[in-house]
Protein backbone atom coordinates (compact mmCIF):
# COMPACT_ATOMS: atom_id res chain seq x y z
CA UNK A 1 0.00 0.00 0.00
CA UNK A 2 1.19 3.06 -1.11
CA UNK A 3 1.77 6.05 1.80
CA UNK A 4 -1.20 9.00 1.17
CA UNK A 5 -0.40 12.27 2.07
CA UNK A 6 -3.55 14.52 3.14
CA UNK A 7 -3.93 18.11 2.07
CA UNK A 8 -6.18 20.79 4.26
CA UNK A 9 -7.38 24.04 3.72
CA UNK A 10 -10.10 25.75 5.65
CA UNK A 11 -12.54 28.48 5.42
CA UNK A 12 -13.14 29.55 8.87
CA UNK A 13 -16.11 32.24 9.64
CA UNK A 14 -15.53 34.45 12.49
CA UNK A 15 -18.43 36.94 13.74
CA UNK A 16 -17.24 40.12 14.79
CA UNK A 17 -17.78 41.94 18.24
CA UNK A 18 -19.27 44.78 17.27
CA UNK A 19 -22.03 46.33 19.16
CA UNK A 20 -24.78 46.83 15.85
CA UNK A 21 -24.65 44.84 12.20
CA UNK A 22 -22.87 45.20 9.75
CA UNK A 23 -24.97 47.71 6.95
CA UNK A 24 -27.76 48.72 9.70
CA UNK A 25 -28.15 49.64 13.61
CA UNK A 26 -29.62 46.86 14.59
CA UNK A 27 -28.00 44.91 17.55
CA UNK A 28 -25.87 42.23 17.27
CA UNK A 29 -26.95 40.29 20.29
CA UNK A 30 -26.75 36.39 20.81
CA UNK A 31 -29.78 34.53 22.52
CA UNK A 32 -32.63 36.92 21.50
CA UNK A 33 -35.95 36.31 20.88
CA UNK A 34 -36.45 35.67 16.93
CA UNK A 35 -36.56 38.14 14.58
CA UNK A 36 -36.77 41.32 16.80
CA UNK A 37 -33.34 42.49 15.82
CA UNK A 38 -34.40 43.59 12.23
CA UNK A 39 -35.19 45.99 10.00
CA UNK A 40 -36.11 47.19 6.50
CA UNK A 41 -32.18 47.08 5.41
CA UNK A 42 -31.13 43.34 6.96
CA UNK A 43 -34.71 41.57 5.78
CA UNK A 44 -33.84 43.19 2.47
CA UNK A 45 -36.56 45.40 1.75
CA UNK A 46 -37.19 47.67 -1.47
CA UNK A 47 -35.54 50.87 -1.22
CA UNK A 48 -33.22 50.11 1.96
CA UNK A 49 -29.87 51.50 1.89
CA UNK A 50 -27.10 49.85 3.61
CA UNK A 51 -24.85 51.78 5.26
CA UNK A 52 -21.19 50.65 6.52
CA UNK A 53 -19.97 49.76 9.91
CA UNK A 54 -17.04 51.54 10.62
CA UNK A 55 -15.73 49.20 13.79
CA UNK A 56 -16.77 45.76 11.79
CA UNK A 57 -13.74 47.48 8.96
CA UNK A 58 -11.89 48.11 11.45
CA UNK A 59 -11.64 45.05 13.58
CA UNK A 60 -11.32 43.13 9.87
CA UNK A 61 -8.07 45.47 9.32
CA UNK A 62 -6.63 44.53 12.96
CA UNK A 63 -7.02 40.55 12.40
CA UNK A 64 -5.45 41.51 9.09
CA UNK A 65 -2.50 43.03 10.92
CA UNK A 66 -2.05 40.46 14.33
CA UNK A 67 -2.05 37.58 11.47
CA UNK A 68 0.71 39.46 9.10
CA UNK A 69 -1.75 40.05 5.83
CA UNK A 70 -1.44 43.05 3.84
CA UNK A 71 -4.20 46.01 3.52
CA UNK A 72 -4.56 47.02 -0.19
CA UNK A 73 -4.79 50.72 -0.40
CA UNK A 74 -8.83 50.09 -1.14
CA UNK A 75 -11.31 47.91 -0.34
CA UNK A 76 -15.08 46.96 -2.33
CA UNK A 77 -17.78 45.48 -1.16
CA UNK A 78 -19.54 43.11 -4.41
CA UNK A 79 -22.86 41.35 -4.69
CA UNK A 80 -22.75 37.95 -4.47
CA UNK A 81 -26.28 36.54 -5.65
CA UNK A 82 -28.12 33.73 -4.99
CA UNK A 83 -31.50 32.23 -4.01
CA UNK A 84 -32.36 31.16 -0.77
CA UNK A 85 -34.62 32.56 1.96
CA UNK A 86 -31.60 32.89 4.23
CA UNK A 87 -30.84 36.02 2.34
CA UNK A 88 -34.31 37.58 1.24
CA UNK A 89 -31.97 40.07 -1.01
CA UNK A 90 -31.52 37.40 -2.95
CA UNK A 91 -27.66 38.54 -2.35
CA UNK A 92 -24.86 38.51 0.17
CA UNK A 93 -22.65 41.92 0.69
CA UNK A 94 -19.66 40.34 0.86
CA UNK A 95 -15.91 40.85 -0.79
CA UNK A 96 -14.37 39.09 -4.09
CA UNK A 97 -11.34 40.95 -6.16
CA UNK A 98 -10.59 43.50 -3.39
CA UNK A 99 -10.69 42.56 -0.01
CA UNK A 100 -9.22 43.72 3.06
CA UNK A 101 -6.61 41.65 3.85
CA UNK A 102 -4.33 39.61 2.00
CA UNK A 103 -1.64 37.19 2.53
CA UNK A 104 -0.73 36.42 6.10
CA UNK A 105 -0.07 33.32 8.18
CA UNK A 106 -1.26 31.65 11.49
CA UNK A 107 1.73 30.21 13.26
CA UNK A 108 0.73 27.14 15.00
CA UNK A 109 3.02 27.99 17.54
CA UNK A 110 3.51 25.45 20.32
CA UNK A 111 0.80 25.58 22.93
CA UNK A 112 1.12 22.77 24.95
CA UNK A 113 -1.09 20.63 23.08
CA UNK A 114 -2.19 17.33 24.38
CA UNK A 115 0.83 14.38 23.24
CA UNK A 116 -1.34 12.74 20.64
CA UNK A 117 -1.79 16.33 18.94
CA UNK A 118 2.24 17.13 19.52
CA UNK A 119 3.09 14.31 17.48
CA UNK A 120 1.31 15.01 14.37
CA UNK A 121 2.26 18.52 13.61
CA UNK A 122 5.88 18.59 11.60
CA UNK A 123 7.76 21.13 13.22
CA UNK A 124 6.88 23.19 16.35
CA UNK A 125 7.47 26.26 14.30
CA UNK A 126 5.51 25.13 11.32
CA UNK A 127 3.20 28.03 9.87
CA UNK A 128 -0.13 27.99 7.65
CA UNK A 129 -0.61 30.81 5.00
CA UNK A 130 -3.31 32.52 4.83
CA UNK A 131 -4.88 32.98 1.24
CA UNK A 132 -7.55 36.52 2.36
CA UNK A 133 -9.38 37.60 5.15
CA UNK A 134 -12.71 39.23 3.47
CA UNK A 135 -15.95 40.79 5.15
CA UNK A 136 -19.12 40.21 4.37
CA UNK A 137 -22.50 39.88 6.12
CA UNK A 138 -24.23 36.27 8.02
CA UNK A 139 -27.06 35.07 6.54
CA UNK A 140 -30.00 34.47 8.36
CA UNK A 141 -30.00 30.92 10.57
CA UNK A 142 -32.81 28.07 9.42
CA UNK A 143 -34.41 25.93 11.74
CA UNK A 144 -35.18 22.63 10.25
CA UNK A 145 -38.30 21.18 12.10
CA UNK A 146 -40.36 17.88 11.24
CA UNK A 147 -42.18 18.96 8.00
CA UNK A 148 -41.24 22.99 7.92
CA UNK A 149 -37.95 25.82 8.04
CA UNK A 150 -38.30 28.78 10.54
CA UNK A 151 -35.93 30.94 9.90
CA UNK A 152 -34.77 33.88 12.64
CA UNK A 153 -33.26 37.29 10.40
CA UNK A 154 -32.19 37.95 13.98
CA UNK A 155 -27.90 37.20 12.72
CA UNK A 156 -28.45 38.22 9.23
CA UNK A 157 -26.29 41.22 8.08
CA UNK A 158 -23.90 40.45 11.42
CA UNK A 159 -20.77 41.24 10.42
CA UNK A 160 -18.95 38.52 9.17
CA UNK A 161 -15.33 38.04 8.46
CA UNK A 162 -13.98 34.61 6.26
CA UNK A 163 -10.18 33.88 6.66
CA UNK A 164 -9.31 31.53 4.14
CA UNK A 165 -6.34 29.26 4.51
CA UNK A 166 -3.81 28.23 1.54
CA UNK A 167 -3.88 24.19 1.61
CA UNK A 168 -0.85 24.04 3.98
CA UNK A 169 -2.22 21.75 6.83
CA UNK A 170 -0.74 18.12 6.99
CA UNK A 171 -2.95 16.58 9.57
CA UNK A 172 -6.37 16.69 11.55
CA UNK A 173 -4.19 17.54 14.46
CA UNK A 174 -2.64 20.70 12.68
CA UNK A 175 -6.24 22.06 11.97
CA UNK A 176 -7.03 21.19 15.62
CA UNK A 177 -3.54 23.46 16.16
CA UNK A 178 -4.76 26.38 13.30
CA UNK A 179 -8.16 26.51 14.78
CA UNK A 180 -6.74 26.64 18.15
CA UNK A 181 -4.42 29.73 17.97
CA UNK A 182 -6.76 31.47 15.26
CA UNK A 183 -9.45 31.84 18.19
CA UNK A 184 -6.85 32.42 20.41
CA UNK A 185 -5.56 35.21 18.27
CA UNK A 186 -9.53 36.81 17.56
CA UNK A 187 -9.81 36.92 21.79
CA UNK A 188 -6.45 38.44 22.28
CA UNK A 189 -7.46 40.93 19.54
CA UNK A 190 -10.89 41.82 20.82
CA UNK A 191 -11.85 41.02 17.52
CA UNK A 192 -14.61 38.22 18.22
CA UNK A 193 -15.27 36.28 21.11
CA UNK A 194 -15.17 33.68 19.05
CA UNK A 195 -17.33 31.15 21.35
CA UNK A 196 -18.29 28.04 18.96
CA UNK A 197 -20.82 27.19 20.72
CA UNK A 198 -22.70 30.72 19.97
CA UNK A 199 -21.92 30.24 16.21
CA UNK A 200 -19.16 33.00 16.33
CA UNK A 201 -16.59 30.92 14.74
CA UNK A 202 -17.63 28.13 11.90
CA UNK A 203 -15.56 26.39 9.87
CA UNK A 204 -15.74 24.82 6.55
CA UNK A 205 -12.88 22.11 5.94
CA UNK A 206 -11.61 21.28 2.65
CA UNK A 207 -9.70 18.00 2.45
CA UNK A 208 -8.17 15.65 -0.64
CA UNK A 209 -5.45 12.64 0.17
CA UNK A 210 -2.92 11.84 -2.32
CA UNK A 211 -0.29 9.04 -2.63
CA UNK A 212 3.38 10.36 -1.66
CA UNK A 213 4.64 9.15 -5.14
CA UNK A 214 2.05 11.99 -6.72
CA UNK A 215 2.89 15.96 -7.05
CA UNK A 216 -0.97 16.55 -7.99
CA UNK A 217 -3.24 17.03 -5.73
CA UNK A 218 -6.89 14.90 -5.01
CA UNK A 219 -10.00 15.58 -5.65
CA UNK A 220 -11.08 18.60 -2.69
CA UNK A 221 -14.37 16.85 -0.50
CA UNK A 222 -15.37 19.87 1.53
CA UNK A 223 -17.43 19.62 4.95
CA UNK A 224 -19.77 22.24 5.74
CA UNK A 225 -20.10 24.28 8.71
CA UNK A 226 -18.36 22.49 11.90
CA UNK A 227 -18.81 24.06 14.60
CA UNK A 228 -16.25 22.67 17.43
CA UNK A 229 -12.34 22.42 17.14
CA UNK A 230 -12.76 18.61 18.66
CA UNK A 231 -15.09 18.58 15.71
CA UNK A 232 -13.06 19.17 12.99
CA UNK A 233 -10.59 17.52 14.16
CA UNK A 234 -12.75 13.60 14.60
CA UNK A 235 -13.97 14.58 11.24
CA UNK A 236 -10.61 14.70 9.77
CA UNK A 237 -9.97 11.42 11.38
CA UNK A 238 -12.37 9.82 9.71
CA UNK A 239 -12.45 11.52 6.42
CA UNK A 240 -8.87 11.02 5.41
CA UNK A 241 -8.79 7.09 6.23
CA UNK A 242 -12.38 6.61 3.93
CA UNK A 243 -10.69 8.21 1.48
CA UNK A 244 -7.84 6.86 0.82
CA UNK A 245 -9.77 3.26 1.35
CA UNK A 246 -11.90 4.82 -1.63
CA UNK A 247 -8.94 5.26 -3.43
CA UNK A 248 -7.39 1.43 -2.26
CA UNK A 249 -10.62 -0.02 -3.77
CA UNK A 250 -9.89 1.71 -7.00
CA UNK A 251 -12.83 4.36 -6.73
CA UNK A 252 -12.62 7.85 -8.44
CA UNK A 253 -13.24 10.47 -5.99
CA UNK A 254 -15.33 13.29 -7.17
CA UNK A 255 -15.59 16.95 -5.83
CA UNK A 256 -18.45 17.03 -3.02
CA UNK A 257 -19.47 18.21 -0.09
CA UNK A 258 -20.61 16.43 2.61
CA UNK A 259 -21.92 16.93 6.17
CA UNK A 260 -20.47 15.73 9.19
CA UNK A 261 -22.64 13.88 12.05
CA UNK A 262 -21.20 14.38 15.43
CA UNK A 263 -23.09 11.88 17.37
CA UNK A 264 -22.67 8.95 14.13
CA UNK A 265 -18.66 10.14 14.08
CA UNK A 266 -19.18 10.20 10.65
CA UNK A 267 -19.04 12.15 7.00
CA UNK A 268 -22.27 11.75 5.21
CA UNK A 269 -22.63 12.94 1.32
CA UNK A 270 -24.73 16.03 1.05
CA UNK A 271 -24.21 16.86 -2.70
CA UNK A 272 -21.77 16.15 -5.73
CA UNK A 273 -20.64 19.61 -7.30
CA UNK A 274 -21.88 19.55 -10.62
CA UNK A 275 -20.03 22.91 -11.88
CA UNK A 276 -18.63 26.07 -9.95
CA UNK A 277 -21.61 28.03 -8.43
CA UNK A 278 -22.10 30.93 -10.64
CA UNK A 279 -22.55 34.00 -8.10
CA UNK A 280 -22.47 36.45 -10.86
CA UNK A 281 -20.36 38.95 -8.20
CA UNK A 282 -20.36 42.80 -9.53
CA UNK A 283 -19.51 45.67 -7.22
CA UNK A 284 -22.45 47.02 -5.05
CA UNK A 285 -23.27 50.07 -6.55
CA UNK A 286 -24.95 51.48 -3.20
CA UNK A 287 -21.35 50.90 -1.53
CA UNK A 288 -18.54 53.15 -2.14
CA UNK A 289 -14.97 51.52 -2.55
CA UNK A 290 -13.46 52.03 1.40
CA UNK A 291 -9.83 53.21 1.31
CA UNK A 292 -7.96 51.70 4.07
CA UNK A 293 -5.64 54.02 5.41
CA UNK A 294 -7.35 55.01 8.63
CA UNK A 295 -8.37 51.42 9.38
CA UNK A 296 -4.36 50.46 8.99
CA UNK A 297 -3.62 52.91 11.67
CA UNK A 298 -6.05 51.99 13.68
CA UNK A 299 -4.88 48.55 14.01
CA UNK A 300 -1.22 49.86 14.64
CA UNK A 301 -2.68 51.74 17.52
CA UNK A 302 -5.05 49.17 18.95
CA UNK A 303 -2.90 46.13 17.81
CA UNK A 304 -1.87 44.23 21.51
CA UNK A 305 1.05 41.67 22.44
CA UNK A 306 0.08 38.75 20.32
CA UNK A 307 -0.10 35.06 22.02
CA UNK A 308 3.23 34.08 20.94
CA UNK A 309 5.22 37.07 21.74
CA UNK A 310 3.68 36.96 25.46
CA UNK A 311 5.17 33.21 25.72
CA UNK A 312 8.40 34.40 24.50
CA UNK A 313 8.25 36.90 26.67
CA UNK A 314 7.24 35.13 30.16
CA UNK A 315 9.88 32.59 29.33
CA UNK A 316 12.73 35.63 29.21
CA UNK A 317 11.38 37.87 31.98
CA UNK A 318 10.32 35.39 34.44
CA UNK A 319 12.37 32.51 33.85
CA UNK A 320 9.64 30.22 33.72
CA UNK A 321 9.38 27.62 31.50
CA UNK A 322 8.42 27.32 28.09
CA UNK A 323 5.18 25.02 28.78
CA UNK A 324 4.80 27.08 31.88
CA UNK A 325 4.50 29.95 29.37
CA UNK A 326 2.66 28.74 27.15
CA UNK A 327 -0.30 27.92 29.75
CA UNK A 328 0.01 30.76 31.41
CA UNK A 329 -0.40 33.05 28.23
CA UNK A 330 -3.29 30.78 26.85
CA UNK A 331 -6.00 33.27 27.79
CA UNK A 332 -5.72 37.15 28.61
CA UNK A 333 -7.20 36.50 32.20
CA UNK A 334 -4.64 33.70 33.37
CA UNK A 335 -2.02 35.80 31.85
CA UNK A 336 -3.21 39.10 33.74
CA UNK A 337 -3.32 37.23 36.93
CA UNK A 338 0.59 35.96 36.55
CA UNK A 339 1.49 38.99 35.98
CA UNK A 340 -0.25 40.83 38.52
CA UNK A 341 0.80 38.29 40.97
CA UNK A 342 4.54 37.83 39.30
CA UNK A 343 5.29 41.17 39.70
CA UNK A 344 6.17 41.90 43.33
CA UNK A 345 7.28 38.20 43.74
CA UNK A 346 11.07 37.12 44.29
CA UNK A 347 10.24 34.05 42.07
CA UNK A 348 8.26 34.53 39.48
CA UNK A 349 8.71 30.44 38.82
CA UNK A 350 7.16 29.67 42.22
CA UNK A 351 4.19 32.10 41.11
CA UNK A 352 3.93 29.75 37.68
CA UNK A 353 3.95 26.32 39.79
CA UNK A 354 1.26 27.53 42.42
CA UNK A 355 -1.04 28.48 39.23
CA UNK A 356 -0.59 25.82 37.24
CA UNK A 357 -1.41 23.10 40.25
CA UNK A 358 -2.90 24.09 43.36
CA UNK A 359 -5.00 27.10 41.71
CA UNK A 360 -5.92 25.70 38.60
CA UNK A 361 -7.23 22.24 40.27
CA UNK A 362 -8.77 24.46 42.84
CA UNK A 363 -10.74 26.36 40.59
CA UNK A 364 -11.70 23.48 38.19
CA UNK A 365 -12.70 21.77 41.90
CA UNK A 366 -15.10 25.04 42.80
CA UNK A 367 -16.60 25.31 38.52
CA UNK A 368 -14.97 28.76 38.73
CA UNK A 369 -13.22 30.60 35.98
CA UNK A 370 -9.86 32.36 37.08
CA UNK A 371 -11.74 35.87 37.09
CA UNK A 372 -13.73 34.25 39.66
CA UNK A 373 -10.73 33.42 41.82
CA UNK A 374 -11.28 33.78 45.64
CA UNK A 375 -7.68 34.22 46.20
CA UNK A 376 -6.47 37.60 44.44
CA UNK A 377 -2.65 37.45 42.80
CA UNK A 378 -1.57 39.57 45.54
CA UNK A 379 -2.97 37.25 48.32
CA UNK A 380 -1.13 34.58 46.03
CA UNK A 381 2.05 36.79 45.61
CA UNK A 382 2.25 36.80 49.92
CA UNK A 383 1.59 33.25 50.45
CA UNK A 384 4.20 32.36 48.04
CA UNK A 385 6.75 34.66 49.39
CA UNK A 386 5.97 33.27 53.16
CA UNK A 387 6.91 30.06 52.04
CA UNK A 388 10.10 30.83 49.91
CA UNK A 389 11.15 33.68 53.04
CA UNK A 390 11.20 30.03 54.99
CA UNK A 391 8.62 31.46 57.16
CA UNK A 392 6.31 28.19 56.59
CA UNK A 393 6.66 24.76 54.82
CA UNK A 394 5.20 24.49 51.87
CA UNK A 395 2.95 21.64 53.62
CA UNK A 396 1.73 24.43 55.78
CA UNK A 397 1.31 26.41 52.39
CA UNK A 398 -0.84 23.89 51.09
CA UNK A 399 -3.09 24.29 54.03
CA UNK A 400 -3.03 28.16 53.82
CA UNK A 401 -4.00 28.07 50.68
CA UNK A 402 -7.37 25.95 51.11
CA UNK A 403 -8.11 28.31 53.96
CA UNK A 404 -7.47 31.21 51.67
CA UNK A 405 -9.54 29.65 49.32
CA UNK A 406 -12.40 28.75 50.93
CA UNK A 407 -12.71 31.96 53.08
CA UNK A 408 -10.55 34.96 51.23
CA UNK A 409 -8.52 35.78 53.88
CA UNK A 410 -4.89 37.01 53.30
CA UNK A 411 -2.07 34.23 53.82
CA UNK A 412 -0.41 36.44 57.04
CA UNK A 413 -4.05 36.64 58.49
CA UNK A 414 -4.27 32.69 58.94
CA UNK A 415 -0.95 32.19 59.61
CA UNK A 416 -0.87 34.27 62.71
CA UNK A 417 -4.58 33.13 63.16
CA UNK A 418 -3.02 29.40 63.09
CA UNK A 419 0.55 30.07 64.99
CA UNK A 420 1.75 28.67 62.33
CA UNK A 421 4.51 30.89 61.95
CA UNK A 422 8.18 29.17 61.82
CA UNK A 423 10.01 29.66 65.19
CA UNK A 424 13.41 31.12 64.05
CA UNK A 425 13.91 33.13 67.49
CA UNK A 426 17.67 31.11 67.86
CA UNK A 427 17.25 31.59 72.11
CA UNK A 428 13.82 29.37 72.09
CA UNK A 429 15.15 26.40 69.67
CA UNK A 430 18.52 26.72 71.80
CA UNK A 431 16.16 25.61 74.53
CA UNK A 432 14.28 22.70 72.54
CA UNK A 433 17.52 21.78 71.68
CA UNK A 434 19.19 21.48 75.19
CA UNK A 435 15.92 19.38 75.96
CA UNK A 436 16.10 16.97 72.90
CA UNK A 437 19.83 16.20 73.61
CA UNK A 438 18.87 15.56 77.53
CA UNK A 439 16.40 13.20 76.00
CA UNK A 440 18.03 11.25 73.83
CA UNK A 441 21.27 9.77 75.34
CA UNK A 442 21.32 6.33 73.11
CA UNK A 443 21.20 8.89 69.78
CA UNK A 444 23.84 11.70 71.13
CA UNK A 445 26.12 8.69 71.86
CA UNK A 446 25.77 7.24 68.70
CA UNK A 447 26.67 10.64 66.87
CA UNK A 448 29.74 11.30 68.80
CA UNK A 449 30.31 7.49 67.91
CA UNK A 450 30.90 9.06 64.55
CA UNK A 451 27.41 7.70 63.09
CA UNK A 452 25.96 11.09 61.65
CA UNK A 453 22.71 10.32 60.83
CA UNK A 454 21.48 9.94 64.72
CA UNK A 455 21.01 13.77 64.60
CA UNK A 456 17.98 12.82 62.58
CA UNK A 457 16.24 11.46 65.48
CA UNK A 458 17.38 14.64 67.62
CA UNK A 459 16.11 17.01 65.29
CA UNK A 460 13.10 14.87 64.72
CA UNK A 461 12.46 15.46 68.68
CA UNK A 462 12.91 19.33 68.88
CA UNK A 463 10.48 19.61 65.58
CA UNK A 464 8.17 17.59 67.88
CA UNK A 465 8.89 19.83 70.85
CA UNK A 466 8.32 22.43 68.85
CA UNK A 467 5.06 20.99 67.36
CA UNK A 468 6.45 21.62 63.76
CA UNK A 469 7.11 25.42 64.19
CA UNK A 470 10.83 25.25 64.72
CA UNK A 471 13.07 26.21 61.40
CA UNK A 472 14.71 22.69 60.17
CA UNK A 473 17.82 24.08 59.10
CA UNK A 474 18.42 26.34 61.95
CA UNK A 475 17.54 23.37 64.21
CA UNK A 476 20.22 21.52 62.68
CA UNK A 477 22.84 24.29 62.66
CA UNK A 478 22.66 24.32 66.75
CA UNK A 479 22.13 20.98 67.28
CA UNK A 480 25.47 20.35 65.26
CA UNK A 481 26.51 22.83 67.16
CA UNK A 482 25.51 21.90 70.34
CA UNK A 483 26.78 18.24 69.56
CA UNK A 484 30.40 19.38 68.26
CA UNK A 485 31.09 20.84 71.82
N1 LIG B 1 -7.02 19.94 -3.53
C1 LIG B 1 -7.30 20.52 -2.38
N2 LIG B 1 -7.33 19.79 -1.25
C2 LIG B 1 -7.64 20.36 -0.08
N3 LIG B 1 -7.92 21.65 0.07
C3 LIG B 1 -7.91 22.43 -1.01
C4 LIG B 1 -7.60 21.91 -2.27
N4 LIG B 1 -7.66 22.94 -3.17
C5 LIG B 1 -8.03 24.03 -2.48
N5 LIG B 1 -8.17 23.76 -1.17
C6 LIG B 1 -8.60 24.65 -0.11
O1 LIG B 1 -9.98 24.87 -0.27
C7 LIG B 1 -10.36 26.12 0.34
C8 LIG B 1 -11.45 26.86 -0.46
O2 LIG B 1 -11.11 26.98 -1.75
P1 LIG B 1 -11.77 28.04 -2.74
O3 LIG B 1 -12.19 29.27 -2.03
O4 LIG B 1 -10.78 28.17 -3.85
O5 LIG B 1 -13.08 27.31 -3.33
P2 LIG B 1 -14.59 27.11 -2.75
O6 LIG B 1 -14.57 26.17 -1.60
O7 LIG B 1 -15.38 26.67 -3.92
O8 LIG B 1 -15.09 28.51 -2.26
P3 LIG B 1 -16.48 28.82 -1.48
O9 LIG B 1 -16.75 27.66 -0.53
O10 LIG B 1 -16.23 30.08 -0.72
O11 LIG B 1 -17.54 28.95 -2.52
C9 LIG B 1 -9.06 26.87 0.57
O12 LIG B 1 -8.82 26.90 1.96
C10 LIG B 1 -8.00 26.04 -0.14
O13 LIG B 1 -6.79 26.08 0.55
MG1 LIG C 1 -15.33 30.60 0.80
MG1 LIG D 1 -15.61 26.43 0.26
Amino acid sequence: MPDYIATIGLEVHVQLKTRTKMFCSCAVEYGAEPNTNVCPVCLGLPGALPVMNDEALRLTALAGLMLGCETPVTCKFDRKNYFYPDMPKNYQISQYDLPLCLGGAVPLHDLAYPKDVQKNIATKDKKIRLTRIHLEEDVAKSFHMESSTGIDYNRAGTPLVEIVSEPDIASAEEAFAYLTVLQQVMIYGGISDADMEKGQLRCDVNVSVRPSTSDKWGTKIELKNLNSISGVRRALLFEIPRQIEALERGEVLQQETRRWDDVRGETTLMRIKESAHDYRYFPDPDLLPVKTAHLIEDAVSRKPELPWEKRARYVSEYAVTEYDAAVLSNDLPTSRYFETAAKGAKKPKSIANWILNDLQSALAGASKSIAECPVAPEALDELVNLIDDGKINSRQGKEVFAEMFTSGKGAAVIVKEKGMEQVSDTGAIEALCDQAIANSAKAVAEYKAGKLAAINAIKGQVMKLSKGQANPALVGEILEKKLAS
